[in-house]
């Protein structure tokens, strides 16, 4: 499957990985810290890092609903132990007395004297009220011992964790409040492009739908960013020039998409060599070519940074998956991720890609019971179908030909969403 486009072998290209890491180290964190409710601070970034307030678990603690008891006890009656306590979750650490054992629930504290609990599928209760037990109890079986996870004071998150779900879960089982992170990142998005057209406007043959602007306020969006959205501009380096002026003032990072390309409709570059300085142009990647990093003021340390996604909506979207995201997690104070790859059998054929790494958008089929990767529709970089149904990336190496039950490196796109 291949979208009819004539290969063009482009030289002086970035290699991928290193645009990749040009792009880290030119992230520079903004400043600015909030104190945010816990509850207020989901996906975003800690600019300080979170102490354990309590050893956890708290207290030692059952894993099971069962029976707690001693195992000295258990062997010195083998017609069973008397049920003398019980204990559910929440009542505080009680004292079992000699010679019996406790009922006790899944999180409860296990009284004082037990060294062990069984789980209640191995015990077996007599008319009596005594307890018996079927095979061998291990000491400390069934114990989640104090401190076991973490001691009072240990860093829970560094400087630089964002809070995810699971993050908050561990921040408010500490019974914190409040935490202090980074502040939102201001966005300033420009969608370029005589052609663009919003919902709701009437289409004529030549207007495109604007695809990419909501594309990337949702990924924007997706990464706590603020948007200012200043798109779509039209192809003149005038207009381009006078919003490029606007955004530069009271934004971290201004996103432009379209017009980075090569054509004399193509005015990302000249303009932002005008008003700025370029780091670089063109990278090896397909989809994603014509991507550009820059500045727009004084100089690269006092200026406002500026990528330019190409526009074709899924070269939009690759470029800001593999390279954008990684400078604005940089920005956000978050530490440099590494690509995340393992190996997947292709099954399919294709032809190589020329002079640059092709990204493919695949699926990953599991009936064979190992992933297969199998193209997600057509590849063209206009084609959002397969982008949006891909698990993730085939990545197949520049000049190299893909040939069916051979293996690739797998990208996955969940990555991309953290
Ligand atoms: N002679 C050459 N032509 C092109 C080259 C090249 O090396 N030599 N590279 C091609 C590649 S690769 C890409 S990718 C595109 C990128 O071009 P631009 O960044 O300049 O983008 P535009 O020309 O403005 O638009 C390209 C395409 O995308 C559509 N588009 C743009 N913005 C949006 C949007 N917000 N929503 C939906 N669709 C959008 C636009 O209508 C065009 O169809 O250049 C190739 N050309
Ligand atoms: O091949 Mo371009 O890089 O269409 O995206």
């Amino acid at each position: 499957m291949n979208c009819g486009c004539a290969e063009i072998v482009t030289p002086g290209l970035l290699d991928l990985f290193e645009a990749r890491a040009r792009m880290v180290e030119a992230a520079r964190p903004v400043s600015g810290v909030e104190r945010l409710a816990l509850v207020d601070a989901a996906g975003r970034v800690l600019a300080a890092p979170a102490l354990a307030t309590l050893d956890m678990p708290g207290v030692d603690n059952s894993a099971m609903d069962g029976y707690a008891l001693r195992l000295d006890d258990l062997a010195a009656a083998p017609s069973g132990l008397p049920v003398t306590l019980r204990v559910p979750a929440g009542a505080g650490v009680a004292h079992l007395p000699a010679g019996g054992c406790a009922r006790i629930f899944t999180g409860a504290p296990v009284p004082r004297g037990a060294d062990a609990v069984v789980p209640q599928e191995r015990v077996h209760l007599d008319g009596k009220g005594r307890m018996r037990v079927s095979g061998e109890v291990a000491p400390g079986a069934n114990i989640r011992r104090r401190g076991e996870e973490s001691r009072a004071g240990d860093v829970l998150l560094g400087a630089g964790s964002r809070l995810n779900a699971a993050a908050i879960a561990l921040l408010a089982g500490h019974g914190i409040e409040a935490v202090t992170v980074h502040r939102r990142l201001r966005v300033a998005l420009v969608t370029t492009g005589d052609e663009l057209i919003a919902p709701g406007q009437a289409w004529r043959p030549g207007a495109v739908y604007d695809s990419s602007g909501p594309m990337l306020r949702t990924l924007l969006a997706g990464q706590g960013c603020e948007v200012l959205d200043l798109g779509p501009v039209l192809d003149t380096p005038e207009a381009l020039a006078a919003v490029l002026a606007e955004a530069r003032d009271g934004a971290d990072l201004v996103l432009c998409t379209g017009g980075v390309s090569v054509g004399e409709e193509d005015h990302v570059r000249p303009v932002l060599e005008r008003l700025g300085g370029l780091d670089f142009h063109g990278v090896a990647m397909k989809p994603g070519k014509p991507l550009a990093l820059g500045w727009l003021g004084p100089s690269r340390e006092a200026g406002t940074p500026l990528i330019g996604l190409p526009g074709n909506p899924v070269a939009s979207l690759v470029g800001w998956q593999l390279l954008a995201l990684p400078f604005v997690h940089g920005r956000q104070g978050r530490p440099p991720a590494p690509l995340q790859r393992f190996p997947v059998t292709a099954g399919f054929t294709r032809r190589a890609p020329r002079g640059r790494r092709e990204l493919l958008r695949v699926v990953l089929d599991w009936t064979g019971g190992a992933p297969v990767a199998r193209l997600a529709g057509g590849q063209g970089s206009h084609m959002l179908g397969a982008a949006s149904q891909a698990h993730g990336y085939l990545i197949i190496d520049a000049d190299t030909p893909v040939e069916e039950g051979h293996v690739y490196g797998y990208c996955p796109g969940a990555q991309f969403l953290d």
